[in-house]
Order: structure tokens, then C-alpha cells, then sequence
């Protein structure tokens, strides 16, 4: 600033771009963040087929200027516009030492938060990662990271992680971390092979992701509400969730995959003779039944799900078990009711979690009976599940 600037009045900043903003918001006081998805899968899965579909599809035809993001190991971020896929901007990404999980926190982070300074230009964001990442990571860190959170993720918020399984791939060992982490899950491929061996799949899926939505799809067809604007990191769409699968329903009924292939997500777990335990290729998930709990209670449960997550450790677990020494928990979730009427939901990634108290005006659909929790991961036997009900005074 020069010197003869100083006694001048200070101009008002221009605030009709914040404001527009935030009234895109509801008006809500919050600042518009721009919902992120990443989307992972096997090589050739299908993502890039579903990532070319999703630029004409419903939710990318409205008026405003809406874009994808394609984030691959190619080095490079293409910038593309619906209205002409074939116009592909100048982005580039250079990532420092070819692992995207580490490059996206420096460099990756960077180039997207110069894209984000057009602010307003991007309504949703498709992250494409390479067929081999573990979204885990790069999920915690668009979720919930202090340095990230100060920065870019101002301004983006997780949307859902989508995972696409390519069914003609030898094998699911290799996706299984995909799939623990994934919200929504598209069983792609499936004019490929016998529907006998989709149901085995889908099946498989089920079992390791319980808390996940499963889609069958050509050509990675599905309409974009199932993937887009599912908040699957914020509480109400969780509680949603476990409203679903406790009464056995899912409201994807109608699309045409699912009506063709009874793909509702209630059922998986009525023919289950072990319907709360799932192991494949040493993942596991484990859903665990929860009372309404008194604060006392709740404090131990986060104590219990805290020495997991971060001690990989499983309090009260009876000694000389071995399923203790090895637990890892990729992903949980649950909800919770308390016995004075309170919901509170936990979200994790990695070690990164969260019990929040959903707020008043979110419980409109009023209380659930009982709450649950959804850990996905390695080493989860039933002396786990033991072990957290002891913590609970339940046992
Ligand atoms: N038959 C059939 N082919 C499909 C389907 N979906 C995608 N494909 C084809 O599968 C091939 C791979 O699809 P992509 O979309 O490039 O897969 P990708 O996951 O982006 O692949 P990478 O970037 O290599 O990881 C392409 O030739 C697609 O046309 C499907 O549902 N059925």
C-alpha cells in the first residue's frame, strides 16, 4: 500500500459473489462448499465410461455451468464442460512422486484449490482416481483434515466415495479396500455375465460393505441422484441409512437395475445365517446392535470406538485372543440413541472419526429404537463385538 493510501477510506469489499453464494445455500449462513466424489475401481471397471456419462446425464444438463474433474495418474486434471464434452481446459496436475495419496496433499491440493477460486464455476466435483488407489485415504483427507480443512476444504466437502467394481475382473481380492470404503457401490458389467453370478457378487459386497448402497449397471447407466448429492459424510443421510436397513428397505426402488435384478438393499441380510459378521480375504464387517444408551454409556462407547481407531486396540478383549492383535477398522459408522431422546452419529475414516450430535430440526422422522454400528476392516470377530457390549454394561 502506498503512503498516501493510508488516511484513505478503506473501499468496501465487493460481498455480491459471497452472497450469491451463500443464498445458492438456502440461505442457510454457511458458506456453499462444493460436494466431492470420489470415484474408484479396478482397471477398466468403467469409471472413466461412467465419469463421460455423468457430463450428460440429468443432474449436468440443468442451465448453470456444471464440470468434471478427472484426476488420473496421467498428470494431468482435465477440465471438461457438459455442454461441450470435447473442450477439455488447461489444468494441470503434476504429481510429485506418483502416488496420488501423497501428491494430492501438496500438489494435488494446490492445483485444485486454484480451480476452486472460481468460485461458483464448479457445482459438483468427480475425482477419478488410478484403478490401484485405496480411497481411504484421500477420502480422510477431503473429510476431515486440520490443515486441509483450514484451506481447500472450505470450500468442498465429501460428498460420497463411489466405487465401481468391474465384475469381469479375475478375482475381488484387489478391490476390497475400495469396496470397505466406498458409499455407494456400482456393480458394473453385468451384461457380461450370468445374472446367477451377479447375485454371488453382489452378495460378496454386501457381506464386506454392509453400510454401503449396491447398484447394477451397463456402461455405468444409473441416475446421478444415487451418486451425487447423497452427503454421504453428513449425519441425515446416514440416519436415512440405518432407517433403511433396519425396516429393510431402500428407497432405490424404481431403478430399473435394481426392480430387474431384486437388488434392494434390505434383503441382503434376511438369508444370511450370520447376518452381523461378513469375512472375505481377511476383511470383515461387523454390525453391532445398540440399546438407547445413557450419556455414561455413550462416553465409554467413544472411549471403546477411540482405542480402536487409534490404539488398534480392543478394551475388555478376553486375553489370548488373537483377533485383537490385528484389528484394523478401514471405515465405520453408526448411530446411536440415547435413553433422553438424543441421536448422535459417528462417521470414520481410518482414525479420523466423529460422534456428533444430529440437531434438532433433523429429527423429524423421528427416533429409531436402537442404534447401530457398522465397522469394516480386518481382525473384527465376534469377541469384538463382545467386547464393546461389555463396554456398554450390556453383557
Ligand atoms: N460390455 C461392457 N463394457 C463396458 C461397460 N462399461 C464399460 N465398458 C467398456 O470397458 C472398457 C473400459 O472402460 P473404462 O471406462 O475406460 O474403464 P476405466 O475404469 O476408466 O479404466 P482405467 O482408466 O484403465 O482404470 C471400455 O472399452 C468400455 O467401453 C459395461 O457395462 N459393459
Amino acid at each position: 500500500m502506498a503512503d498516501d493510501d493510508i488516511d484513505d477510506i478503506p473501499e468496501l469489499l465487493d460481498t455480491a459473489a459471497e452472497d450469491q453464494a451463500l443464498s445458492a445455500e438456502g440461505g442457510s449462513g454457511q458458506p456453499r462448499t462444493v460436494p466431492l466424489t470420489i470415484i474408484c475401481g479396478f482397471l477398466g471397471a468403467g469409471k472413466s465410461t461412467l465419469v463421460r456419462i455423468s457430463k450428460v446425464g440429468a443432474l449436468w444438463t440443468t442451465s448453470t455451468l456444471q464440470y468434471g474433474i478427472e484426476l488420473k495418474l496421467a498428470k494431468t486434471i482435465n477440465v471438461s464442460s457438459p455442454d461441450d464434452p470435447t473442450q477439455q481446459s488447461e489444468e494441470v496436475l503434476e504429481l510429485a512422486n506418483g502416488c496420488l495419496c501423497c501428491s494430492i496433499k501438496d500438489t494435488g491440493a494446490a492445483a485444485i484449490e486454484k480451480l476452486m477460486q472460481r468460485k461458483g464455476s464448479f457445482d459438483h466435483i468427480l475425482l477419478e482416481t488410478t484403478g490401484l488407489a485405496d480411497p481411504g485415504p484421500i477420502a480422510s483427507m477431503f473429510w476431515q483434515n486440520e490443515e486441509f480443512s483450514m484451506g481447500l476444504g472450505r470450500d468442498i466437502h465429501l460428498d460420497g466415495v463411489q466405487m465401481e467394481e468391474d465384475h469381469a475382473a479375475d478375482g475381488i481380492g484387489e478391490s476390497l479396500r475400495q469396496i470397505a470404503a466406498a458409499d455407494v457401490i456400482l456393480l458394473n458389467k453385468v451384461d457380461l455375465v450370468p445374472p446367477v453370478e451377479a447375485d454371488v457378487t453382489e452378495e460378496m459386497i454386501r457381506g464386506v460393505n454392509p453400510a454401503a448402497s449396491v447398484y447394477r449397471t451397463v456402461r455405468g447407466e444409473i441416475d446421478l441422484k444415487y451418486l451425487m448429492g447423497i452427503d454421504a459424510y453428513r449425519s441425515r443421510q446416514l440416519l436415512s441409512e440405518t432407517r433403511k436397513t433396519a425396516v429393510g428397505h431402500d428407497d432405490a426402488h424404481g431403478h430399473e437395475h435394481d426392480d430387474d435384478h431384486d437388488c434392494d438393499h434390505g434383503h441382503r441380510n434376511e438369508d444370511r445365517r450370520d447376518p452381523t459378521h461378513y469375512e472375505l480375504r481377511g476383511i470383515s464387517s461387523l454390525q453391532i446392535n445398540c440399546p438407547r444408551l445413557s450419556a455414561a454409556q455413550l462416553d465409554r462407547l467413544d472411549e471403546w470406538i477411540r482405542t480402536v481407531l487409534w490404539e488398534k486396540q480392543v478394551l475388555n478383549y478376553p486375553s489370548g485372543g488373537a483377533g485383537a492383535a490385528t484389528i484394523e477398522v478401514f471405515r465405520c459408522k453408526g448411530i446411536f440413541v440415547t435413553v433422553n431422546g438424543e441421536l448422535h452419529v459417528l462417521q470414520g475414516v481410518r482414525n479420523l472419526y466423529e460422534i456428533a450430535r444430529v440437531e434438532e430440526g433433523e429429527e423429524e422422522m423421528g427416533l429409531p429404537d436402537a442404534g447401530k454400528l457398522v465397522l469394516i476392516g480386518k481382525g473384527l470377530d465376534e469377541n469384538v463385538r463382545h467386547s464393546l457390549l461389555e463396554q456398554l454394561q450390556l453383557v
